[in-house]
């Protein structure tokens, strides 16, 4: 009886391929850990950024280096223009971040919920090629020779909150059969780091402004004019600040009730706004009475402008909701941070910029009520 056994050579050759093998799987074992590890280091960049502007920043940055793509865009769902109106008051300059689309609902993105969940509705990616007149909107700046893309939902408790979308200039880089674990994992972290710095973001927006009118609260104005006076002691510019207060505000509560006051307030928000530029600050200080922090302003200019707002709330009557009218008047003190005194801490200037303002006031209110008074030493 013979043994039928390989001979050497065809054993050697088995043994060279399966070498091949080993090294082909090893090679790919290594790539995928390197993705990995750029992936888990996105993933811990991404859950350290403290503020909205800085989340999206790391995004749109590093996530087109790690992951090989031509293009990556975010889209968010803002009914009533909340998140994008906050932000601006925060800050936030969106003409850094032209990838950054805001939609009013989630069903400018076509994802259909699956079948097999229609109640539960896990929306899927969608992936294929890319057609302009479908995807312009998610790509407001598509690098030349867009071929294909993901658009990836970002889900928080079943809701679309926006959609993460990839793109390539490689057709065959995102095709419906490309498995869609991965960048729904990325999209998932995405999400709930969005939702973590939106919240945060809107948390601090509440801190620093008065309920009721809208405007910038006595904390905010008071910080921002530390940072004000700083700025201007090294750029040189004048900073001027108005301090406005009602005239007889005690009498509109007593005849309109306290509901009628609160709508008497905030149309007087509104009206001290309409004749301020967007670098200017208004803030309620409590009460019925308003702080303006004029940047780049002189003495001259904000007398006019304090001018123009008492002009504009005693010009027309306010009309109440009950359909009641009223005359209303404010009166106004300026002041202006003639030299920087840059010998005295911020502190103390800025509050001697304020109480100059209110000496003013004062002055105003002496002088009759419904007039501006501009602080001379
Ligand atoms: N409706 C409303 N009233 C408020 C609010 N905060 C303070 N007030 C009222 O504002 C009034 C301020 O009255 P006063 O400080 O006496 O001043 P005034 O009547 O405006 O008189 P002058 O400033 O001297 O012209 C008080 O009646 C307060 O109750 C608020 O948030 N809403």
């Amino acid at each position: 009886m013979s043994e039928q056994g390989a001979s050497p050579r065809e054993l050697e050759a088995e043994n060279e391929s399966l070498r091949a093998r080993m090294a082909y799987l090893l090679e790919q074992a290594e790539r995928n850990h390197d993705i990995m590890c750029r992936h888990q280091a996105f993933d811990l960049e991404i859950v350290g950024a403290a503020t909205f502007p800085e989340l999206i920043d790391t995004i749109f940055r590093t996530l087109p280096a790690i992951s090989d793509l031509d293009i990556a865009t975010l889209c968010l769902v803002d009914p009533d223009a909340d998140i994008h109106g906050v932000m601006v008051k925060l800050g936030v300059d969106f003409d850094d971040f032209p990838q950054l689309v805001f939609v009013a609902s989630d069903s400018a993105f076509g994802f259909v919920p699956s079948r097999r969940a229609l109640l539960t509705a896990p929306s899927k990616p969608l992936l294929g090629p890319y057609v302009p007149t479908l995807h312009q909107a998610m790509f407001p700046q598509p690098p030349a020779g867009l071929q294909s893309i993901a658009l990836v939902p970002l889900l928080r408790n079943k809701r679309i909150i926006g959609s993460l979308n990839l793109g390539s200039v490689n057709a065959s880089r995102f095709t419906p059969a490309l498995g869609t674990d991965f960048i729904e994992h990325m999209a998932s972290i995405i999400a709930i780091c969005l939702e973590n710095v939106i919240s945060n973001e809107m948390l601090k927006y509440i801190g620093l402004t008065d309920s009721l009118t809208g405007v910038y609260n006595r904390r905010y104005i008071d910080r921002r004019l530390l940072e004000e006076i700083g700025r201007a002691r090294r750029q040189a510019y004048r900073i001027s600040c108005m301090y406005i207060d009602i005239d007889h505000f005690k009498a509109v509560n007593d005849n309109f009730g306290h509901p009628g006051g609160d709508e008497v307030l905030r149309e007087v928000a509104s009206r001290i706004k309409a004749e301020l530029r967007l670098s200017d600050a208004l803030g309620r200080f409590g009460g019925e009475e308003f702080v303006v922090l004029l940047i780049d302003a002189d003495l001259e200019s904000a007398t006019i402008v304090a001018q123009r707002i008492r002009a504009s709330i005693d010009g027309a009557p306010f009309e109440l909701s009950s359909g009641e009218r009223l005359p209303v008047s404010v009166s106004i003190g300026v002041a202006t941070l003639d030299d920087f005194e840059r010998d005295h801490a911020i502190e103390g200037v800025a509050q001697q910029l304020v109480a100059q303002a209110d000496n003013a006031l004062y002055q105003a209110k002496e002088n009759g009520r419904n007039r501006v008074v501009s602080f001379d030493e």
